[in-house]
Formats: structure tokens, sequence, C-alpha cells
């Protein structure tokens, strides 16, 4: 019965063609039909009652509609991916890698279109979003392969490790890179033999699809990769079900909690990528061109919706004048408006009530005392399709100090807060006086102070003389309530997968019995 349910629902024919894609433009596309995926298809939704709107950030107009999945259809899809991790898990490395190479190879191919796609239903700028997916396929390429120990014991035993996967597991993402977080998620968890449930933010819900059929096209089985789409609800269905092995969630905080919890009731594994509230250190040597465009870097990208965005910029004294002269004068010269022209830098917020929090938080500082150098208003494009839109100028604050609300928690939007400090030894305090520990920055012509300053800071990654650079080799996560587990390098294949040892005896037993 539930195969007949399953055939009469599924969908084989591709969520947005090529064609579709590439002759539209900002305000133009319709995504249409189901947004969910397994057993190699996409599926229509068993009850419509529930659907939200999806909204195109750069106009405020209903993109699509996103359908929460129920308890059957977080068990179809589960079943699917255990189907399916059985037959991959014993598929050796090499077969494995050459499936998910032929998927990053499609990725590249198609990347103009996802990207587009990606700033459709994000808002973000064309230049980041290409940039967004060339990781998404360089990862998934990077994880393509993986092998065991070999341990020589005495009188000829030996024993060895096997890197076993979990068995099905589901990722959860959060909407500021809808389709690299789908990636980051997938390609370790696929690459060490797992099937994987990706549940998208409801409000990017679509290129998580494309992933899902690229991945199809490519040749994994069947329910390999699978989309169910939701919201909280959906999210804790997938936390609970028995047959998941473990979770993978990015996302805040507070809702990173929950899932841990609702894990630890099953005792499944859990990566948790949360928020930040990360410091970015100048120290008087800098070289001050390189520490204001890290400092830009730091803050800007995505609108500022980046969890390890350095938001906390720690100027030494003697250099706050100039540093904050050069880094305004920029700030008042990044181009915000559609996000599909190339010369766009800064494009819409995800929503509006996302934008009016962002927005609340810049009144709230000026309330407390802080200085608004720049920016920190809702903006209005002259074109009038954007009219709409969730745009706001880019915003540098002054006079701030670390009490204020801007200073300790995440806005997630366009919004640097500048403090002053005198000391080393002072400003390493204040850096780590924070909850969070996703990343950290400093600038420095001194060798010795950047990487002392490195190792005093309680973070996951530490930025010298740079900020925001993240390649697939390199390994990301957080320290304190940013998270723990990580993505991306070697240490990755460690939280996708269990260690078996196996032991050989080569001779009689010596018993003591
Ligand atoms: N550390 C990282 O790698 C990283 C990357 C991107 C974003 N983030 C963080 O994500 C946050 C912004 O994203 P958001 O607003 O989508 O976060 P969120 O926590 O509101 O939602 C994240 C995901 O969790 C789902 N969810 C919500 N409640 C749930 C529940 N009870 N059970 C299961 N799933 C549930 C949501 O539907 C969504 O898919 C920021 O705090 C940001 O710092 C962290």
């Amino acid at each position: 019965r539930e195969r007949a349910i399953m055939a009469a629902q599924l969908l084989r024919t591709p969520l947005l063609s090529t064609a579709v894609i590439r002759s539209a433009s900002t305000g133009t596309l319709e995504v249409k039909g189901p947004l969910s995926f397994w057993g190699g298809g996409r599926v229509n939704p068993l009850d419509t009652k529930k659907a939200e709107p999806v909204y195109e950030p750069a106009t405020g107009r209903v993109l699509c509609d996103m359908v929460p999945c129920g308890p059957d259809e977080v068990e179809q899809a589960v079943k699917n991916a255990h189907a399916a991790y059985l037959k991959w898990s014993k598929l050796a490395g090499m077969e494995r890698a050459r499936v998910m190479l032929e998927a990053a190879r499609i990725i590249r191919e198609q990347r103009d279109e996802i990207a587009k796609v990606e700033v459709i239903n994000n808002g973000k700028s064309i230049t980041e979003a290409r940039v967004d997916i060339d990781v998404a396929w360089q990862c998934i390429e990077y994880y393509a392969g993986l092998a065991g120990q070999h341990i020589q014991l005495p009188g000829g035993s030996f024993a060895y490790t096997r890197r076993e996967p979990l068995g099905v597991c589901v990722g959860i993402g959060a909407w500021n890179y809808p389709f690299q977080i789908a990636a980051w998620k997938s390609a370790p968890a696929l690459a060490c033999g797992n099937a994987m449930v990706f549940k998208p933010s409801p409000m990017t819900p679509v290129t998580a699809v494309m992933l899902a059929e690229i991945y199809a096209q490519a040749g994994v089985p069947e329910g390999l990769f699978n989309v169910v789409q939701g919201g909280a609800e959906t999210g804790s269905l997938l936390c609970h079900h028995p047959m998941v092995a473990k979770v993978s969630f990015t996302g805040s905080v507070p809702t990173g909690k929950k899932i841990m919890e609702m894990s630890a009731k099953g005792v499944k594994p859990v990566t948790l990528e949360l928020g930040g509230k990360s410091p970015l250190i100048i120290f008087k040597d800098s070289e001050l061109e390189n520490a204001v465009k890290g400092a830009l870097m730091a803050n800007f990208l995505s609108q500022g919706e980046v969890c390890c965005n350095g938001t906390r910029v720690f100027v030494q004294r003697e250099i706050m004048p100039q540093f904050l002269e050069e880094v305004v004068k920029r700030t008042k010269a990044i181009p915000v408006g559609d996000p599909l022209l190339d010369g766009t830098r800064m494009g819409a917020l995800i929503s509006r009530p996302h934008l009016e929090r962002v927005l609340g938080f810049i009144s709230e500082a000026k309330k407390q005392g802080a200085k608004v150098l720049c920016g920190g208003e809702p903006f209005v494009p002259s074109d009038s399709k954007l009219k709409g839109g969730y745009f706001m100028t880019p915003c540098v604050l002054d006079n701030c100090r670390d009490d204020m609300t801007c200073v300790k928690e995440e806005i997630f939007g366009p919004v640097m807060s500048v403090l002053p400090f005198d000391t080393e030894e002072e400003v390493i305090e204040r850096a780590n006086n924070t909850t969070f520990g996703l990343a950290a920055g400093v600038f420095t012509r001194d060798v010795a102070r950047a990487h002392r300053v490195a190792e005093n800071l309680q973070a996951g990654t530490c930025f010298i003389n740079n900020y925001n650079i993240s390649p697939v080799e390199v390994p990301f996560g957080g320290y304190k309530m940013s998270g723990f587990g990580r993505e991306n390098g070697q240490v990755t294949i460690e939280y996708y997968s269990q260690l078996k040892t196996v032991v050989v005896e080569m001779g009689d037993v010596e018993s003591l019995f």
C-alpha cells in the first residue's frame, strides 16, 4: 500500500528547467509544484492545509508555497533513506566517490543557475551566491573518499579499525546559506556511507530540492538524499524518529538546545552549528587598509546574516579616528539593491520581520548611547519592482560599550559595533566575555602577538590578518554555546561515522581459566 501511495505522489520532472531559470529576473520566477524529495523524485504533499508562503526578499512577493511534511511523510522519507543506506554503505569508498564526483561536476556545470535561484529565494547578492555554490561542489568533491587504519600487535596479531557509517543522518538547515549548508552536511554524510534526510529552513525551501535532483542524476541510489519540508514540527519528528542515527543542525542557540534534548532521548550524536557574536581585534600596528577591508568582510557578507561574523570590532584607541573614517567611507559606498545585478554588493534581508528586528537593535543601541556613524535605515531602491523588498543600509555604530544589547546579542544583520581598547590583556578578556565562541579575528603585524592572541581567544576559528575565510579543507565549528562538532576538513569524517575495532588473534588463545 505504501508503494502505491508513493507511486501516485512521485514526480520525476525537475523543479525548474535551465531555460526557465536563465530567462528569469528579479520579480519574475515562479516556483510551482512539490518541494519535498524522496524515493528518487519530488513528492506531492499529503495535506496542503498548513501551506506557508515563501517570499522573494528583494521584492516581497510570494515565490512559492512551502507545505510542511507530517508524520506519514517523515516516515516515508526516513524509510526510503534507510533502504538506500543499506545499499550505499556496501559500496567501496571509490565507488561512492565516483558518484559524488559526478554530483560535484553537475553542480559546477549548473552553478550560475543554482546561484540565481538561491538569490531569488534568499536575497543575497549574485556575486556571493556564486561563491556559495562553488564551495558546495568543492565540499562534495573533497569528501569523495575515505579509509581505515591497520594496527600491528605483538606475535603477528593485529587489529584494524573500520570507519563505519551511522545509518540515516538528519540535516536541519538555516536560511542564510541554503544550498551550501545542504552540501556541507550531505557531502561528509554520504562519503561515509550514510543516507540523509535534509530539512531546509521553511524560508528557503527551493535549492535543497535542486541538490536532491543533482544527486539523483549523478546516480545515488533512490532515497539516499531526501528533502522534507517544514518547520519546527517536522524537524522534531525527524529528531525523535527511532530510525534516525544522527542529527546535524545549523541554526540558533535556542533551537540547538532543543535539538540536543530531543536527540538525547534516542542517544543520538549531534553536531550543532549555532550562532555567534564574534570579536575582531585590530591592533595599532595593523596594516590599516587590510584591517578596514577585514572589518567589512567580517560584517557585511550576506547582509550581515552570517553566523561567524566579527560584529564586535575592537580597535586600539590610537588608530580609532583613522579606522572609523575609512570604514565609514567604504560602508557608505556599498551598493545595495537588486541582488541579481553583478554590481550589487548587498541584497535584501531574509524577511520583513527580520528586517524590523535588525532595525530594532539599532534603535535600542541609540537609546543605550551608541552613535550611528552611517546606515541603519530601511532602504528603498529606485527600481520600482524592488519597493516591497527588505533592504537596509549597512550600519556602523560608534560609542559602544560591552554592556550594550548590540554588543552582547547576535543581530544577524549588517550592523558593526566598534569598541575602543588599550591593551592586549584587556581586549582578550573583553573579547572572551561572551557565551558564544564561533570565530574571532586579529589584525597585527607582530607575528608573536598574532599567535598569542589566537591561542587565548575562546573560539572555534581564529583568523589572523583576514576574516571569513572558510575553505572546505578547513574544519569549521564552535566553542562554548556556539555548538560542537565540526563541519568541513578531514575531522568531520569522525562526526558522520562510528569506529569499529576488529582485533585478530593469529596464535592460540592464552586462557587464565
Ligand atoms: N554555526 C553555523 O555554522 C551557522 C551557520 C548559519 C547560521 N547559523 C545560525 O543560525 C541562526 C539563523 O538561522 P535560523 O533563524 O534559521 O535558525 P533557527 O534555529 O530558527 O532554525 C534553524 C532550523 O531549525 C528548524 N527548527 C526550528 N525549531 C525546531 C525544532 N523545535 N525542532 C527541530 N527543528 C527546528 C528550523 O525550521 C530551521 O530549519 C543564527 O543564530 C545563526 O548564527 C549558524
